[in-house]
Parts: C-alpha cells; structure tokens; sequence
C-alpha cells in the first residue's frame, strides 16, 4: 500500500454561528470568531489517498489528475467565497473546520477512480489549527 499527498489551498470568509441560538450565546460559545461581518483564513488542503501502485506507471494516480478533480470540485467552490453563504455543500452546515474536511471528504470520494482510495483529508485552518479526517 503507497500513500500519496497533494496540497491545495484556497482562502475563504466564514462566521462560527448557530442560528438557534441567541447574538449573546454564539459570542460566548465562538468569541470573535461569531463576528457577524465574518472572518476569513487562508486554508492549505492536504489530500492523501492510498492504493497500489501500477507497475508500468510507477504511479498510484497521476497526482496531476487529483489536482483537477480537487480543483473542480472542491477549491472552485470555496476559494474566495463566503462559506456560510456561497457553498451548496454547506448549506445549514456549522462552518467549523471538521465539518468542512468532513463534507471536502464526500465532495472528493465519489470523483476517486475504483483502484484508490480516500485516506485522509487535512485542513489548516491557520497555521496552528488543523484538522485531519480519516472517514467514518
Ligand atoms: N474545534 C474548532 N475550534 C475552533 C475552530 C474550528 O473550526 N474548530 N475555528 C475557530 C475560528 O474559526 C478562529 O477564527 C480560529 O482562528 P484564530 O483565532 O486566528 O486561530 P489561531 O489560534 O491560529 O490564532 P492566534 O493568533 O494564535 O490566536 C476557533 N475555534
């Protein structure tokens, strides 16, 4: 079994914020990431997948082709937009970043050809924060 990592990035705006409860409450809960005029991060995405490796390639998957697919269905619908607001995956989600590499996990699984496999998604959310997702 080989291990292959392609980094990403995009930058999007987001608030912490749970319409069910009051301004005062998400301000206690989130602090200043519940600002209601948003916030926003530049996001470095690691995408490893894992299989066998093709002995007349050398290759498990030519990472080239799992940046298209991350591009197109991912980056393209998140880089310079509005989380809350802009992305279909996240329509009612919390926009925390677990749940983001969680639902970046289902965006990319079903692009993936049968020989490979999804091993972990990992998001930095800033350089001290990040959260890997290995599925459920
Ligand atoms: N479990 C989680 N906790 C927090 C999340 C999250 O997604 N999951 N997110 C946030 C905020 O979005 C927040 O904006 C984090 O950014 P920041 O405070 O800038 O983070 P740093 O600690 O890296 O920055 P410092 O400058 O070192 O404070 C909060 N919690």
């Amino acid at each position: 079994m080989v291990y292959l990592t392609r980094l990403e990035h995009f930058n999007a705006a987001h608030k912490l914020y749970n319409p069910a409860w009051s301004k005062e409450k998400n301000e206690e809960l989130f602090g200043v990431c519940a600002n209601e005029n948003w916030h926003g991060h530049n996001f470095d995405l690691y995408v490893t997948i894992k299989g066998h490796i093709n002995p007349e390639t050398g290759f498990l998957f030519d990472v080239k082709k799992l940046s298209k697919l991350i591009q197109e269905h991912v980056i393209k619908k998140l880089d310079h937009k509005n989380l809350n607001l802009d992305v279909d995956f996240l329509q009612d989600k919390m926009c925390s970043t677990e749940i983001l590499a969680m639902e970046i996990w289902k965006q990319l699984q079903r692009h993936l050809p049968m020989h490979v496999k999804l091993h972990c998604i990992k998001l930095y959310e800033t350089p001290r924060i990040y959260v890997e997702y290995f599925g459920d």
